[in-house]
């Protein structure tokens, strides 16, 4: 990051969030020299709470921000294990040792467990200060950093706890993918094939014409799909921040995948948990009679070209059933479902009874 030039390249895409509190997303590459300008004009202090992997740059960004703001390092474990209340009060206990304001300002630079973590701390500091995300995973720039959706598990389940806190701005800098191992890369495809089943053909499409090509980090093709799935996202959330309706489409194979995950003990990518959840929602779309089996054929095929699991063993049922009954979109002891008409074509499916998700998961079963 030292290396990198002080302004960047003037390709960089601009993709406005609407709502209550507007921000921009911006995509580009170099974009780590403008998070200075991105920081609201009278923070003093900047918190930068990042994972392990990501300590070089955090260096760097101190480096950077230093004339200007003082800058505090927190270095928080690495993936899901950073979304836990220990770690929240680790970086509390960092703000209120510094007398951080709430004028002053966080950053979130690592993966989606990073910047939901970070977002979490500054939504819940002195009740909200600002938080400039700064994803450095596919998963973290397609999904994670955008939206305000903040929070860290509990042992009960996935991000029990959190809050809606739209970031002040989000800066994704393609360049800091450079040492994204391939396979976080591809983890972080199963959000954008999420975004093209719910709502851009195209990015199946693309997917489907060349995957080597569109995991190619440094392709234009993998650039288009970065910003597609971003505007997916950018779309929802403008309309329905805080998920009364609309927003609920982006959880489309998570109520099954975030099982999973809790199942798994968090040691499993969340893109892998939610590749198995996308083909059981569409076999649940199938037998809701709404989704051609053309279409639940290609969820296999574009998430296996990936290389992301499609199949997990059929006896963990009752176990993933019982933690589904958590997920926030169950009314009432009522399980809901997102599936789809079609491509592009999402809705909720309420009611539905337990023999038909279980034929649906027996699609699954392995
Ligand atoms: N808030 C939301 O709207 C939202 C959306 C989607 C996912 N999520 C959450 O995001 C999390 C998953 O995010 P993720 O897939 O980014 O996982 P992650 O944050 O665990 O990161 C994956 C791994 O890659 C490492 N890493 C990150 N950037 C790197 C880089 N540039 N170079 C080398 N290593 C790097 C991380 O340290 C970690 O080990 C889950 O907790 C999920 O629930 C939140
Ligand atoms: O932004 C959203 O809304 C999403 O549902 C995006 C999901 O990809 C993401 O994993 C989110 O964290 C899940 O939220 P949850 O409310 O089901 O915990
Ligand atoms: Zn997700």
């Amino acid at each position: 990051m030292t290396s990198q030039p002080d302004r960047p390249d003037r390709d960089v895409t601009v993709i406005p969030v609407t709502g209550g509190s507007p921000y921009e997303v911006r995509v580009g590459r170099g974009l780590v020299a403008e998070i200075g300008a991105a920081l609201p004009p009278a923070a003093a202090k900047v918190l930068v709470i990042h994972a392990p992997p990501l300590a070089e740059q955090a260096e760097a960004l101190r480096e950077r921000l230093s004339g200007r703001v003082e800058v505090l390092l927190a270095e928080v474990p690495d993936a899901e294990g950073a979304k836990r209340v220990e770690v929240a009060a680790f970086c509390w206990q960092i703000m209120g040792q510094t007398d951080f304001t709430r004028t002053d300002a966080v950053i979130g630079l690592g993966g989606g467990a990073t910047t939901d973590l970070a977002g979490f701390v500054a939504a819940t500091w002195l009740r909200g200060v600002a938080v400039i995300q700064v994803p450095t995973t596919v998963l973290g720039m397609v999904d994670a950093a955008v939206g305000g959706k903040t929070g860290i598990n509990t042992a009960e389940g996935k991000n029990l706890v959190g809050a809606f806190w739209a970031p002040h701005a989000v800066i994704v800098d393609l360049d800091l993918l450079d040492g994204l191992p391939q396979n976080e890369l591809l983890a972080g495809m199963a959000e954008v094939v999420k975004c093209g089943f719910i709502a851009d053909e195209r990015i199946l499409e693309l997917l489907e014409a060349d995957v080597r090509v569109a995991t190619d980090r440094t392709s234009d093709v993998f650039r288009e799909l970065v910003e597609r799935s971003i505007r997916v996202k950018a779309t929802v959330v403008s309309d329905d921040f805080t998920e009364q309706g609309q927003r609920e489409i982006l959880n489309y194979g998570h109520t099954l995948g975030h099982a999973i995950e809790h199942a798994e003990r968090y040691r499993w990518r969340h893109g892998a948990a939610i590749a198995i959840g996308m083909v059981f929602a569409a076999e649940l779309s199938h037998l809701a009679g709404s989704l051609a089996s053309e279409q639940v054929d290609r969820t296999r095929h574009i998430l296996a070209s990936l290389t992301l699991p499609t199949s997990y063993p059929l006896g963990r049922w009752k176990t993933l059933l019982a933690t589904m009954q958590r997920d926030k979109k169950a009314r009432a002891g009522m399980l809901r479902f997102i599936v789809l008409d079609g491509v592009g074509r999402p809705r909720v499916l309420n009611g539905t009874d337990e023999s038909m998700l279980f034929a649906a998961y027996q699609e699954v079963g392995s």
